[in-house]
């Protein structure tokens, strides 16, 4: 498979590159941002983290207001900035509503007619990008990480948790915490997969952590003033419980979740702590190079 490049966008001393290619998995042409770092241009393999928007985003949404990549370049990391589901393959209803269809495809492969054609972003992350990516850009195979927000949280929890090895370390912004519990997981697993709930909570980060037996130094931010986790739609104390409760050590080192005084759910928010959750990353990804500072 190969990308195309179709801009190519000067950041921190690194490069942005806005690119497209047609997905295997799709089934149809998919966008996405990759920053590499100004230590990639020497040809070093970079280690490199998936960050994984929310609702009614793309791949432009964490590249144009994260501020990710000042740390990226910093610390010698590449950031990939998948889209968020299917564009061009189109459903009846899938622009009905903001948080079910296009734009909300979950981070899941789904099960239920139609969705189930092209609505597989598990695999098109775990899979596809995971493999392609570092075949044509320069990045270290060995060395992904992966963090999101709101659903783009429970896409990186659920992906770490359902493939440990894939990834060295995860982290979450505001995740939709426990999706089984709070309208926008019901409301899309409904969609997904039907109505077994057993099914449901394969692809729940609160279920998976209950027999999760490897590491747990996981950092979670959420906002006290975030509208979506006062409507209980993230439920991150469900994640702390269930983490607490299946022997995990919860706070730092463990399941380390921030309740940041006032913080909204909003980029400003994430702007604010994308500097955390790279340096967090580069705990468990071997900085490549030294040290530059902007
Ligand atoms: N349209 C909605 C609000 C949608 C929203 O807030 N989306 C969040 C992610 S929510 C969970 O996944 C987001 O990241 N939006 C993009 C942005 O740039 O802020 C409404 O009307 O309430």
């Amino acid at each position: 498979m190969s990308f195309e490049t179709n801009a190519t966008v000067a950041s921190f001393g690194g490069k942005l590159l806005k690119l497209s290619h047609t997905s295997s998995v799709i089934g149809s042409k998919m966008n996405l941002n990759l920053y590499l770092p100004p230590q990639a241009a020497a040809g070093t393999k970079v280690p490199w983290i998936f960050y994984l928007a929310g609702l009614t985003c793309t791949g432009d949404n964490g590249a144009e207001k994260g501020f990710f990549q000042a740390a990226a370049a910093k610390n010698g990391v590449a950031i990939v900035y998948p889209d968020t589901s299917p564009r061009e393959t189109r459903y009846d209803g899938d622009d009905a509503s903001w948080d079910f269809g296009r734009a909300a495809g979950f981070y899941i492969n789904a099960s239920k007619a139609p969705w189930s054609e092209t609505y597989k972003m598990e695999n098109y992350i775990v899979d596809e990008l995971y493999s392609a990516l570092p075949k044509e850009f320069s990045l270290d195979p060995a060395k992904v990480s992966i963090m999101g927000h709101s659903m783009g949280g429970h896409g990186a929890l659920t992906l770490y948790l359902k493939y440990p090895t894939k990834f060295k370390s995860v982290s979450a912004f505001a995740p939709i915490s426990n999706p089984i519990n709070c309208p926008w997981g019901q409301k899309a697993f409904a969609g997904y997969f039907g109505d077994d709930k057993e099914d449901w909570k394969k692809h729940d980060a609160t279920e998976l952590i209950k027999s999760f037996k490897g590491n747990v130094d996981i950092l979670i931010d959420v906002g006290t003033g975030d509208n979506f986790y006062k409507q209980k739609q993230l439920l991150p104390e469900n994640f702390e419980e269930a983490a607490k409760a299946a022997g995990h050590t919860v706070g730092p080192s463990g399941v380390n979740v921030r309740y940041q005084e006032d913080y909204d759910h909003s980029y400003y928010f994430i702007s604010t702590f994308s500097s955390d959750h790279v340096e967090h990353h580069m705990k468990f990804l071997q900085s490549q190079g030294d040290l530059i500072e902007f």
